[in-house]
């Protein structure tokens, strides 16, 4: 079985706020995106590691991986507008390369979640065996509220059946495949991630939950670099 890291990295930090995208700013000595690379680089389960960027930072992403001198082959691929446009590229680059029936896992990967633990690769990798779609969650501390258009509070979910949605994200490529063309001819089709696309266009199949980490956080505001600076030196 190979085992395909997809690192989507084609975000522009619109929310965050910088000079440039948020994977390609240095902490600790090296980009984020690099920080995240090297996290599936070393990982044993990984045969691969796809990296996905916007079309105006192909060079800058050459260049990084150039100097990082990963041990695993990387390959780089331009992103799409939506972050499901990045994953998009990747599903259509591995269905042309290898024939269909090849036994390949994609894991979606946030570039900018650089904590990701080889703990929670091994048993995301582990649940693929047994699964075809297998997503990284935590469960959820705050209470969540789903409100209207005017902000009142419609419902008020309960909570010890809320986990928040982390990744990496794993699916057989033949899933994710079918799940994706399904998607696409929807005139209605958004999403924030990809477990969604299986969860709303494959409704019979079912997606397995690995336990995540609330350190595998996504940089997303500024503030988030705070913490993200401080997880790093403790490692
Ligand atoms: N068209 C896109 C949009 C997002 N991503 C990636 O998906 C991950 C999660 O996205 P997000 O945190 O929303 O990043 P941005 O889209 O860069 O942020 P914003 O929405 O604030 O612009 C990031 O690693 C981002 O680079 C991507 O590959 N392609
Ligand atoms: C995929 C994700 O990280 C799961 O929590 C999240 O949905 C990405 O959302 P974003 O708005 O693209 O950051």
């Amino acid at each position: 079985m190979k085992n395909i890291a997809v690192v989507l990295a084609g975000g522009s930090g619109r929310r965050f706020g910088a000079e440039k995208p948020k994977q390609f700013l240095v902490v600790a000595g090296r980009t984020i995106l690099e920080h995240t690379l090297s996290k599936f680089d070393k990982h044993p389960d990984i045969t691969g590691i796809c990296l996905v960027v916007h079309p105006d930072y192909m060079s800058e992403a050459s260049l990084i991986i150039e100097n990082a001198g990963f041990s695993r082959p990387v390959t780089l691929l331009a992103g799409g507008k939506e972050r499901y446009d990045s994953s998009l590229a990747a599903i259509r680059h591995y269905n042309s390369v290898y024939a269909s029936g090849v036994d390949i896992n994609l894991l979606f990967h946030d570039a900018v979640r650089p904590m990701i633990s080889a703990d929670i690769i091994t048993n995301l990798v582990r649940e693929l065996d047994y699964c075809s779609a297998v997503c990284v969650a935590v469960p959820a501390t705050d209470t969540l509220y789903c409100i209207d258009a005017g902000r009142n509070i419609m419902d008020i979910p309960d909570r010890a059946r809320i986990w928040n949605a982390q990744t990496p994200q794993g699916f057989r490529l033949e899933l994710i495949t079918q799940a994706y063309e399904k998607a696409i001819s929807d005139p209605a089709f958004a999403t924030t991630d990809d477990c969604g696309v299986v969860f709303r266009y494959m409704p019979e199949q079912s997606i397995k939950i690995v336990e995540g980490d609330p350190c595998n956080i996504k940089l997303t505001y500024k503030t988030d670099m705070d913490r993200l600076e401080v997880l790093l030196e403790d490692m």
